[in-house]
């Protein structure tokens, strides 16, 4: 039992994810035929496994925002009712067989109207592909409608989020370029989201420090952050390794407000150097509620599997941590308390129970 998981064994693990990006996880095949259906003509090759390395080296440039070009070429396919179809089939498909139970998915529906689809349509599509998509399949798919920070559609967006709140979309997020867009930008959809109880997430610490994660807190009331690596910019570690969190950081911890870490795509926009010293193994030993994803598949060519096998190898998790990010991952989702506890003790903790018996 104290041999470390095996990649085999983490992807037969139930995992769940919280932060993964609908065109940031399109296959690159499935991107070369779409372009040939739909015209699309400024894709830098048709060469399926030069494709997959031009996204992955092309998303490694150390800045948000250059990381953040790469998805004109999946967005740029992603603007047919069937592409949007597919692209959330074959989502849930890969996801299940990553050995993904939970996931909650995410896209800016405004980034896929510009071939004339209504956003109704828009969220329509994924819906309908996440339902094919997870048919048969030991998998459970819903939506997070994510605003673009850098526009001016949040309340718009937070609307059809709870139009739809009752058939497969759980909650809202904003995503986008950090720096210079702070989420009080679309406090009146934050604050339309709250009178109506609806769930939402906001990005922050990621492309911006400790006043990213205030606002969405503290002015914005976030359920959710997307990263919040920075959290550390206010704890100082002492040389014994004794740890002291401001007050920031300390709401954080004390108020258990889930921190939807993405460590290979923190490597790639530079918001961490090296995996060793990823934020993530301080505030996992510190006890906040840490959780594991993936946030782009493609662009970091990565999934929850091979980010669970990179921190096994990194920081010598065993399945005891393995199960913990899962479950904090689990208490954390935006659907309701008697599903989240029904799928902890009905498939995670079973799972996880026979793997270890078995190792
Ligand atoms: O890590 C990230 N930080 C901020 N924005 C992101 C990140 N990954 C993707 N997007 C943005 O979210 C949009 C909707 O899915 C994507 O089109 C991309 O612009
Ligand atoms: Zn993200």
């Amino acid at each position: 039992m104290n041999q470390q998981p095996t990649r085999d064994e983490i992807r037969r693990a139930p995992k769940v994810l919280l932060h993964d990006h609908l065109d940031g996880g399109v296959r690159p095949a499935t991107i070369i035929d779409l372009a040939r259906e739909t015209g699309y003509d400024r894709l830098p090759t048709t060469d399926v496994d030069e494709l997959r390395t031009w996204f992955r080296e092309a998303s490694d440039s150390g800045s948000l925002e250059r990381y953040l070009e790469t998805f004109d070429h999946t967005v740029g396919v992603m603007q047919t009712r069937e592409a949007l179809v597919r692209v959330a089939a074959e989502c849930a498909e890969d996801l299940a067989n990553d050995g993904v139970v939970y996931a909650e998915v995410r896209y800016a529906p405004e980034l896929h109207t510009s071939e004339g689809l209504s956003l109704d349509e828009v969220v329509e599509a994924v819906l309908e592909g996440f339902k094919a998509g997870s048919a048969g399949r030991n998998i459970r798919v819903g939506a997070l409608l994510t605003a673009m920070r850098h526009q001016a559609r949040s309340m718009e967006i937070a609307e059809l989020a709870v139009r739809y709140r009752d058939v497969g979309v759980a909650g809202f997020d904003i995503a986008g370029a950090e720096a210079g867009y702070p989420p009080t930008r679309h406090l009146d959809a934050f604050e339309y989201l709250q009178r109506e109880n609806s769930h939402f997430t906001i990005h922050a610490g990621e492309g911006f420090g400790l006043p990213s994660i205030w606002q969405a807190i503290q002015w914005c009331g976030a359920d959710r952050l997307g990263h919040g690596v920075r959290i550390i910019d206010d704890i100082q570690v002492a040389s014994d390794g004794t740890a002291k969190l401001g007050r920031l950081a300390a709401y954080v911890r004390d108020m258990r407000i889930p921190l939807e870490m993405c460590p290979t795509s923190n490597l790639q926009t530079g918001a961490a150097s090296s995996l060793a010293d990823h934020p993530i193994g301080l505030l996992r030993r510190l006890h906040f509620r840490v959780t594991v994803n993936t946030d782009n598949r493609l662009m970091s060519d990565t999934s929850v599997s091979q980010e669970f096998a990179n921190l096994v190898e990194t920081f010598g998790y065993g399945w005891d941590d393995l199960q913990w990010f899962t479950v904090n991952a689990m208490k954390s989702a935006f659907i309701p308390f008697d599903e989240r506890l029904a799928l902890i003790n009905g498939v995670i903790k079973p799972g996880f129970a026979q793997l270890k018996w078995q190792a």
